[in-house]
């Protein structure tokens, strides 16, 4: 039956799987090492990359794919397309945009993070950490998985997009949010990052690790704006972030306003900083770029 589903929710559909079977390797490694050190971090970073990209590359040979390990990947991988992209039942018969109906393997590129939030798991803090799969094409981001292995006490989520499509898996914030939160980095706080914050006069502040737990704030309307005035970012951080945000209707862009590029390209820094927001989202751009115009 999946031969005739729209390449894209293949490719969607076995990343949920791989981003959820690298959350559990990441659990076993954390559960199988005495402590949280260097160590944990390389091999639980290496061993999630390793099992994500060979598996895509096996069932998937032409696609192009990018993680932030760049490591070289051994391909014996057993893994079968019915346990990879048949069991995602629900992606396979989402309805596919006319725009992505057509798309060929070779028109997308894959960006892999196998384990974003490095501080927080190195420092226990488990649930920053999450798995990025964010699938562009022609540069923009059209669909992407956040998987949060230790959402809810360990229980894990997907949470999982396409741009005009929808977006599932979300807790949402049953309260009306208050005043102005705006989730920041906990762990590269420059001065430029802390000015940038601070600019957009938040009543209160979320410091905490990794790009995709902060835009998860975001989209389960728990903070209004995540902002990183740095160029530490890289186009794996943010893809997935930025498909699922602008699927569920909000925006993620540099801190000046402008669209990410996420053509296969050498240079993955998003050089000028990471602005995501549901609402309001040029009244943040504005705001950043009357005061830090030059100092990014
Ligand atoms: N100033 C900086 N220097 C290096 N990396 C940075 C950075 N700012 C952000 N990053 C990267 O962006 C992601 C989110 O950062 P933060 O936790 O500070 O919000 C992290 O990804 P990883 O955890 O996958 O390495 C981190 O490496
Ligand atoms: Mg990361």
């Amino acid at each position: 039956m999946s031969q005739q589903v729209p390449v894209i929710l293949r490719v969607l559909s076995a990343s949920l799987t791989l981003a959820s079977r690298a959350g559990q390797l990441i659990k076993d490694v954390v559960k199988s090492g005495t402590s949280l050190d260097i160590i944990d971090k390389v091999e639980a970073d290496r061993e999630s990359e390793q099992l994500i990209i060979s598996s895509l590359s096996k069932h998937f040979p032409h696609l192009q794919i990018r993680g932030e390990e760049n490591i070289q990947i051994h391909t014996t991988n057993n893994t079968t397309f019915e346990e990879l992209v048949n069991v995602n039942k629900d992606v396979l018969q989402t309805k596919c945009p006319n725009e992505f109906k057509n798309l060929e393997e070779k028109d997308i590129v894959v960006w892999v993070d196998p384990l974003d939030g490095t501080r927080e798991f190195t420092e226990g803090r488990l649930e920053g950490v999450t798995v990025l799969i964010g699938i562009a094409t022609q540069g923009n981001p059209v669909a992407g998985v956040i998987h949060q292995p230790y959402f809810n006490s360990g229980e894990g989520r997907n949470v999982w997009g396409m741009i005009n499509s929808g977006v599932h898996g979300l807790n949402k914030n049953q309260q009306p949010l208050l005043g102005r939160i705006i989730a920041g980095s906990l762990s590269h706080r420059s001065k430029t990052v802390m000015e940038a914050v601070k600019i957009c006069e938040p009543t209160e502040v979320i410091q905490i690790g990794g790009c995709g737990c902060k835009v998860l704030l975001v989209l389960d309307g728990k903070a209004h704006a995540y902002i990183h005035a740095s160029k530490g970012c890289s186009l794996w951080d943010t893809c997935a972030p930025d498909a699922i945000l602008r699927a569920a209707g909000g925006r993620l862009t540099d801190v000046f306003g402008k669209d990410i590029s996420y053509d296969l390209n050498d240079n993955t820094s998003v050089q000028t900083g990471v602005l995501a927001t549901m609402n309001d989202h040029d009244w943040y751009t504005q705001r950043i770029r009357e005061k830090l115009q030059n100092q990014l």
